[in-house]
């Protein structure tokens, strides 16, 4: 018999397993070990051995392996097994660096891995997908996607989309009878969930009945590689920028060697010269140094609850000009407590706070007897029969399992004495029509101990008015006359102007049919009963994150579907909503198009009472604004939406997997202050990917043009290629990864977004590349010079002390690098990182030198402890240019 045809208790004994308890851990482990993870294999990975290899696949390294070779043949081993060390460890170098970020990029798709809800041992908890083994009972609602395949054993009104395996969109309605055919497609099994397909609706318990490779996602595993391209904007204009500087840095070495042969130098000497140079010059490295500062900034997102899922989010990041935000839970704690109740024309107040199911009512400060009160109780009552939230207590404390906005209405109906337990023994719910944020209400079909059937509706109150007809006032039922209905609308606003989450409760008893009634002849001709106002209280750090997002040029809009006036009093009360903003409400947004929201979208900073459908809307009419949009959503609906942003932000906790899936951000802590930090870590790793590529290219702009000068002016070579390769090595590689890991200048957060078609040079890196080149190179030419005229029949002495000099410069030019601004506009000091590569530079500097053994290996001697007044001082001068061109700036 096949599992679609089985029933509950045969179902029960194939499995061995118990639907009220799950499996126990012992049955989880051994059954782990017998059938493994629950996991699709994946394509091939590249062997740690290929990519270390690959490290030396490129042309130019092979040129001087070759030149290398050649000099061995001639008799120079020194020079051939120094070069050979050199490439090697470079290679060793870009091996780890290549390996980090690709380690880093798996721990990243492991965070965002897929969890799913699982009984054990009696104990409802969420684990990762992977964990899941055949017999475990698992549950999971709209929005979810299903983890593994399932026989499904409670459904309420469950649709699952099964495209993934079916290729057919339309979503398939579930339910538990076993079937009798025995051969049914894939589509037909309507008791069956796939691992892979997507609840549409309704909520679902179903056992495991497959895992891994044994489920029908398994058998077509192929079909499911996620071809996301990783490569960020930043690293392709990179590549294409590298090829440009491969030619001219090649040319710029042709035409090198060629001076140097014309004015007399040996062949031999200039072409290991000038392959050294283009090795040196070639900036290979830079797209592995720009993926490692991206992921170690993606790192430090992690640790500020910001999960990156597509690595081009980290630059769009810095670009964001707008946030679109949900209110509740993002921007509020989603810790919701009744504070109000309304019905019948008079407002109670419940005291009490957080969750915890004490307090008491009271009318203009009297305590009041809640047992008196019919009506009041039926409010409060059907509050918890149309509610799905539990109330669990854990070290003494009342720990909400399930929506917050129903725990309020469960704790405020046990401050009255209801209790969920005993209710459902007097009424059976038979049916469930469930929540959507576009109906903007739930509801139940109930029968009580008598048989009466009722439909109790709960849900945004402006809503639930317009679909009741009666009213109930001092327990009788009266017809919902105009007076009555501006009467409620007058209450609903009272209470949404206290910045009051308000819901309403209506019913309406049944005479037949209440098993095939469907949604839309249920929610309508109801009987109104009250209203409950609960408080959401603002997260406290949403108030500065949004001021300092609005002097980063960022504007931060408010979109929810809750009331439009307590939307308008809590944005109030964060600084969102301004004297000169506005306020525009889904039905107003329903009746614009794309373009006619465009013309004011600029001006509105609340968008209440809407539904998730218009959010994108809402993303296009800014995107056509020129605005880079970062839109956040937790629902199904909001899938488009957050696809359509430029930055699409999913919560981490309410958020389903649908939401996270399309989103390249995933908030874990679901707060608003989060994307601000996340934004300020875009802005910050970009900036020091620009802080790098100025001092690399800067340095072999250097290298290059002291070499061509020298040629030019007939002088003997001023540095050996070992010498070169060493500073490519040593004095570029460290100090970069430190700049890399620079903290954001003081001004990230108070400049506006940068465009995202600008350019790599843009802001005047450029210039600043090539004027520093040009003075890094001059002064190491200058002291090269000087020492030479002194000791003209020492080659060698003026070569080291070039050498020290073209260190030195970049050493301190990488000080420079920190700032847009000069050296002074920061503590130079103020990165460890940094300060402790420059120092290991500078050590391992003086050991080449003054080390005898190393001597002749890179051709230096010991300098006279006064030439350093010398190297210091021609080193450091283009430093004192440029904050003395600062300062004459701020003068004038
Ligand atoms: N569980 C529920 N049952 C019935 N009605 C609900 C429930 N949750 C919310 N509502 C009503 O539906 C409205 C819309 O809910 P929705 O989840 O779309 O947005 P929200 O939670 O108010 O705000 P945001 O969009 O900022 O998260 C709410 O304002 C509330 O009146
Ligand atoms: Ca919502």
């Amino acid at each position: 018999m096949k599992f679609h045809e089985m029933s509950e208790t045969d179902i029960k004994k194939a499995l061995d397993t118990d639907f009220s308890g799950g499996l126990s851990e012992n049955q989880v482990e051994q059954r782990l070990k017998q059938q493994g993870y629950n996991e699709l294999q994946e394509g091939e990975k590249q062997s740690a051995l290929l990519l270390f290899f690959s490290q030396f696949k490129d042309f130019m390294v092979l040129v001087l392996l070759a030149a290398t070779f050649v000099s061995g043949l001639l008799g120079e081993y020194i020079d051939a097994v120094a070069i050979i060390a050199i490439v090697l460890i470079n290679g060793i170098l870009g091996f780890f660096q290549e390996r980090k970020a690709e380690k880093s990029l798996q721990a990243l798709k492991e965070l965002s891995a897929p969890q799913v809800q699982v009984l054990r041992d009696g104990i409802w908890s969420k684990i990762p997908s992977k964990e899941l083994v055949v017999g475990d009972v698992i549950k999971f609602s709209s929005g979810d996607r299903i983890g593994a395949d399932v026989r499904l054993i409670q459904t309420t009104s469950l649709e699952i989309e099964e495209s993934a395996l079916t290729g057919e969109s339309v979503p398939v309605q579930k339910h538990t009878d076993p079937l009798r055919a025995k051969d049914l497609g894939i589509g037909d099994m309507e008791n069956i969930a796939f691992m892979g397909t997507m609840v549409t609706r309704g909520s679902g318990v179903g056992v495991v009945i497959a895992t891994g490779m044994k489920t029908a996602m398994g058998e077509i595993a192929d079909l499911l590689q996620n071809a996301e391209t990783m490569e960020t904007p930043l690293q392709r204009r990179l590549e294409q920028l590298g090829k440009i500087l491969i030619f001219t840095a090649l040319t710029l070495t042709v035409l090198v060697v060629a001076v140097g042969v014309l004015q007399g130098h040996d062949l031999y000497t200039m072409f290991l010269a000038g392959v050294s140079l283009a090795v040196a010059a070639i900036p290979e490295g830079l797209p592995a140094i720009v993926t490692v500062a991206l992921s170690l900034g993606v790192q430090k997102m992690i640790k500020k609850n910001a999960i990156v899922r597509k690595l081009p989010a980290v630059e769009t990041l810095g670009c964001a000009s707008v946030i679109c935000s949900d209110k509740t839970g993002t921007m509020t704690q989603n810790k919701m407590t009744v504070t109000h109740l309304w019905s019948g024309g008079k407002t109670w107040n419940v005291s009490g706070v957080g969750y915890e199911p004490t307090g008491n009512f009271s009318r203009n400060n009297d305590v009041i007897d809640i047992k008196k009160e019919k009506t009041l109780q039926q409010l409060l009552m059907f509050g918890i029969l149309c509610n799905h939230a539990n109330l669990v207590i854990r070290e003494d404390e009342y720990i909400l399992d399930g929506d917050p906005t129903e725990g309020a209405l469960l704790v405020s109906a046990m401050k009255a004495g209801f209790e969920r337990n005993s209710l459902l023994k007097q009424y059976d719910i038979i049916k469930e029509f469930p929540f959507d944020s576009t109906r903007k209400m739930m509801s139940v079909i109930v029968r009580d101990s008598q048989g009466r059937e009722f439909v109790v509706t709960k849900g945004a109150p402006d809503v639930l008015v317009s679909v009741s007809e009666s009213i109930l006032v001092n327990d009788k039922v009266q017809i919902m006359s105009g007076d009555k209905r501006t009467d409620v609308q007058k209450a609903i606003n009272e209470l949404a102007s206290q910045a009051l989450r308000t819901l309403a409760i209506s019913y309406k008893p049944l005479t037949s049919n209440a098993l095939s009634i469907t949604e839309k002849e249920a929610e309508k001709d109801l009987i109104f009963i009250g209203l409950q106002g609960m408080i959401d209280p603002p997260r406290p750090e949403v108030k500065e994150a949004v001021k300092e997002c609005k002097a980063a040029g960022i504007k931060t809009i408010m979109i929810t579907g809750d009331h439009v006036i307590t939307a308008k009093a809590i944005a109030k009360q964060l600084g969102i909503l301004t004297p000169n903003s506005k306020v525009l409400d889904g039905k107003a947004l329903s009746e614009m198009s794309v373009n006619e929201l465009e013309e004011v979208v600029d001006e509105v900073s609340v968008f209440a009472r809407v539904s998730p459908e218009h959010k994108l809307k809402i993303v296009k009419a800014l995107q056509n604004r020129g605005h880079i949009v970062a839109m956040t959503g937790d629902g199904v609906n909001d899938a488009p939406a957050i696809k359509a942003a430029d930055i699409g932000v999913a919560m981490g906790i309410t958020g389903t997997d649908v939401a996270k899936e399309a989103s390249s951000l995933v908030l874990l802590d679901d707060n608003f202050a989060t994307i601000k930090a996340a934004i300020k870590e875009g802005r910050n790793i970009y900036e020091n990917i620009r802080k790098f590529i100025r001092y690399l290219l800067a340095s072999n702009v250097g290298e290059i043009l002291v070499m061509l000068f020298a040629m030019l002016l007939g002088l003997p070579l001023p540095l050996v290629p070992i010498q070169i390769l060493w500073v490519n090595l040593v004095t570029d590689g460290l100090p970069a990864m430190a700049l890399g890991l620079d903290k954001p200048e003081d001004n990230v957060m108070k400049r506006g977004p940068r465009h995202p078609k600008e350019g790599v040079f843009a802001r005047g890196l450029g210039w600043k590349v090539v004027s520093r080149g040009f003075l890094i190179g001059s002064m190491t030419l200058i002291a090269f010079m000087i020492t030479y005229n002194q000791h003209p029949d020492e080659l060698i002495y003026a070569q080291t002390i070039a050498f020290a000099t073209l260190v030195m410069a970049q050493l301190i030019h990488v000080f420079d690098c920190r700032s847009e601004k000069s050296v002074l506009s920061r503590n130079p000091f103020g990165n460890p990182f940094l300060v402790w590569s420059v120092i290991s530079s500078v050590i391992l500097m003086l050991i080449v030198i003054y080390y005898p053994p190393l001597q002749p290996i890179f051709h230096t001697v010991a300098i006279d402890p006064r030439d350093w007044m010398l190297i210091l001082g021609l080193a450091s001068i283009p430093t004192f240019l440029l904050a003395g061109s600062f300062l004459l700036r701020k003068s004038n």
